[in-house]
């Protein structure tokens, strides 16, 4: 698949529709990387959060595979292959060991291999009067490694949605070299308006990298309704691209020569006094 530049990488964001019939989705999946592919050629296809099963405690159980010997797995694997991209395979429910289920991110490169997985480390649990309560542990265990992945020379940590609010994940992610953050992410209608972009541009800004997020397309119908609007910010906190709610292919050229600039320019990691920050005070 054609590669721009050693600087420049081209990526297309999936937000899909996603619904109870899981065959329908992951095939769906599939379609819409080969579409991808056929109309913009890029180097990497990102996949929303849970994007082969809705959004729900009582599902994970139930649509949870093995990785990567399961049905989506293979899927992923042989789209991958098929039109020699990476992609970073949103999450699906996983069925681990000792029978637990987590919330993980698969990453396949060019030849169809598992690179890497990313199990959500921060549970999705809150309870908003009024607004949206949502217990993630009630039925999944959160992971405990870190992931980052070379693509083309450049670093790229994974996230998954509530991962975000936590800066210090982003902050062990700049300062294990990466340029890119991608979180897939299914937020919702009372946080997304409040939070979604202010926490990808400060993710962005904290760390002078890029941030990509990508979410399943929004299903008024559905009992969790996703609020959308993937998106993609730059090293100096700006959108450079967004999605609206619906099912939606979007295709942006990735400088990471920006990085660098945004860095040099203005150097807060230089500035950064760790003499003072006690790790006590930060408790
Ligand atoms: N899937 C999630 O983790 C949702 C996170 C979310 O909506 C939030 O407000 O945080």
């Amino acid at each position: 698949m054609s590669q721009l530049s050693k600087q420049i990488m081209r990526l297309v964001l999936l937000q899909l529709k996603v619904g109870e019939d899981k065959s329908s989705n992951i095939h769906n999946a599939v379609d819409k990387i080969a579409q991808a592919v056929h109309e913009y050629k890029p180097r990497m296809v990102t996949l929303p959060e849970c994007f082969n099963c809705p959004y729900g405690t009582k599902y994970f159980r139930k649509y949870s595979e093995t990785i990567p010997d399961g049905y989506t797995s293979q899927q992923l694997s042989a789209s991958a292959k098929a039109h020699g991209i990476y992609i970073i395979g949103g999450t699906i429910p996983e069925l681990g060991e000792n029978d637990r289920i987590y919330n993980t991110c698969t990453i396949w490169d060019p030849t169809g291999k598992l690179i890497a997985k990313y199990r959500k480390m921060h549970l999705f649990d809150i309870d908003i009067e009024g607004g949206i309560r949502f217990k993630e542990s009630e039925t999944l265990t959160a992971g405990t490694d870190f992931t980052v992945v070379d693509v083309d020379g450049h670093k790229i940590g994974v996230g998954i949605c509530y991962d975000i609010r936590f800066e210090e994940l982003a902050r062990v992610y700049r300062n294990e070299g990466c340029e890119m953050i991608i979180y897939p992410g299914a937020f919702n209608m009372t946080t997304g308006p409040l939070h979604w972009e202010l926490l990808q541009r400060s993710r962005a800004n904290d760390n002078q990298l890029y941030v990509v997020t990508t979410s399943p397309a929004r299903d008024e119908n559905a009992e969790y309704v996703a609020w959308g609007h993937s998106t993609v910010v730059n090293p100096w906190g700006q959108i450079l691209k967004k999605a609206t709610h619906s099912e939606d292919l979007i295709s942006v050229d990735i400088d990471f020569s920006i990085v660098e600039q945004v860095r040099a320019q203005i150097p807060t990691f230089k500035q950064r006094r760790l003499d003072m920050y006690v790790t006590t005070r930060l408790k």
